[in-house]
């Protein structure tokens, strides 16, 4: 399926964003190993946040996860911990994305899990019974996820966990997103220095919890203020001090000429002529954002360095590569350099004919592409669907905001 996004000449509208699938399915972790008293409000409808239902309350032997991330790292920890043998496993990519260092961690701590095709990659057989080892050291270079998957289940380990994290870590903001909700939820860990991280043994408590909207979603709608020459967007459900790393986007787009107006529970994009000349900057504590910012800054002409882009090879495409080709396509060359930078210093290319944008089931692609129609006569986007992994109603919020989508 293909469809032609056109954008209207100004966009004044408010956007109920959908809820953020990071907290969504940490808290529905975090409350399937304590006691379930209360029922999690305001939960994520997305594809990756369905899956985490499914797999929690269905109790079929074989979980498909598709291609949540967060889903088959956490249910991976989780299932080493709970009775009953299961195998896990999801889309042709998610068996591609690496999982060894938190299969090498779980089975040092005592858990049996095994490799139903290729080593260190799902699909898994996992066979859950109580570990018993309390310290455990490993890579925090390659996924955060892995450290969030074993510091979620240590508050139920016998003598909790103290874990050590060598080499560069990165997506740091989303191991203290784990942190903040594992102390709401009554449990107690904490860092202990720059690298080391300790659990207590003591239980989860269910707590009455409404999961806050999506900083990472929010960043589309940021880009579409920066590219359109008026816009005004309220988007309810977002706070300045919010648990969410992906809040930083606030801060960057402030250099790309939009304010922030924090409000009763909400913020209200406006713009400035504040803009810089050039962007510098380190995606290491948000990857998710890398694409957001690529596209719009091309877009305004703003020449860009990125780096701490080394995690995006293995999220649901290889995003440096698809981040290129596409970018390409519109008549823009980016360089990659050391599989962590991406940078852009003016140099264009002839855009191609009836250009038609590749998602590579990577919802981000989708997302991140769409608000191009604003400085273009229109976009083309191949396999739109991909955005139901975490905004499910993004074409939908779209037209809300008098953007034309149609089939093509
Ligand atoms: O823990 C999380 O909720 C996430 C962590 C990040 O992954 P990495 O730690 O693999 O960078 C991020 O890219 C992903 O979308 C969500
Ligand atoms: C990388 C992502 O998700 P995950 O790793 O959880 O699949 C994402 O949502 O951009």
């Amino acid at each position: 399926m293909q469809i032609k996004v056109t954008a209207p000449a100004q966009i004044h509208t408010t956007i109920q964003l959908p809820s953020s699938k990071s907290i969504s399915n940490r808290a529905l972790i975090i409350n399937a190993l304590g006691n379930r008293t209360f029922q999690l409000e305001n939960l994520s409808d997305c594809d990756d946040t369905q899956v985490m239902i499914h797999a929690l309350n269905d109790g079929k032997n074989t979980i498909d996860i598709m291609a949540a991330g967060t889903a088959m790292r956490f249910l991976t920890a989780y299932l080493s911990v709970t009775p009953g043998t299961r195998i896990i496993t999801g889309t042709q990519r998610m068996q591609q994305r690496p999982i060894q260092v938190l299969v090498n961690a779980l089975r040092e701590l005592g858990a049996e899990i095994e490799y139903i095709i290729n080593d260190g990659y799902p699909p898994l057989r996992i066979t859950g019974h109580k570990l018993q080892k309390d310290t455990i050291s490993l890579p925090g270079n390659v996924s955060s996820q892995y450290i969030s998957a074993l510091l979620m289940i240590a508050p139920i380990l016998s003598n909790g966990l103290t874990l050590t994290l060598t080499g560069e870590i990165i997506s740091r903001p989303y191991i203290n997103l784990t942190l903040q909700l594992m102390n709401d939820f009554g449990a107690r860990a904490k860092w202990l220095n720059e690298y080391q991280l300790k659990v207590e043994p003591q239980p989860y408590q269910s707590i009455p919890f409404y999961v806050e909207s999506d900083w990472s979603a929010a960043s589309y709608w940021y880009q579409i203020a920066a590219l359109s020459n008026k816009a005004e967007i309220i988007l309810p459900g977002l706070f300045e001090t919010s648990y969410q790393g992906d809040s930083k986007v606030a801060e960057i787009f402030q250099l790309l000429g939009i304010e922030s107006i924090y409000g009763n529970k909400t913020v209200t994009l406006k713009k400035t002529d504040k803009i810089t000349e050039r962007l510098d900057y380190d995606f290491i504590n948000q990857p998710d954002l890398a694409q957001t910012f690529v596209v719009t800054c091309a877009l305004m002409n703003i020449p860009f360095r990125f780096s701490g882009l080394q995690s995006l090879k293995i999220k649901e495409t290889d995003r440096m590569a698809a981040l290129i080709q596409e970018m390409g396509k519109l008549g823009y060359i980016l360089h990659e350099t050391d599989d962590r930078i991406l940078s852009w210093e003016g140099e264009r290319c002839e855009m191609t004919a009836d250009v038609a944008i590749d998602t590579y089931e990577d919802h981000r692609m989708a997302m991140a592409f769409a608000p191009a129609c604003v400085v273009m006569p229109e976009i083309r986007i191949n396999n739109p669907q991909v955005v139901s992994k975490s905004y499910p109603y993004y074409w939908e919020d779209l037209k809300k905001a008098g953007f034309i989508i149609e089939e093509v």
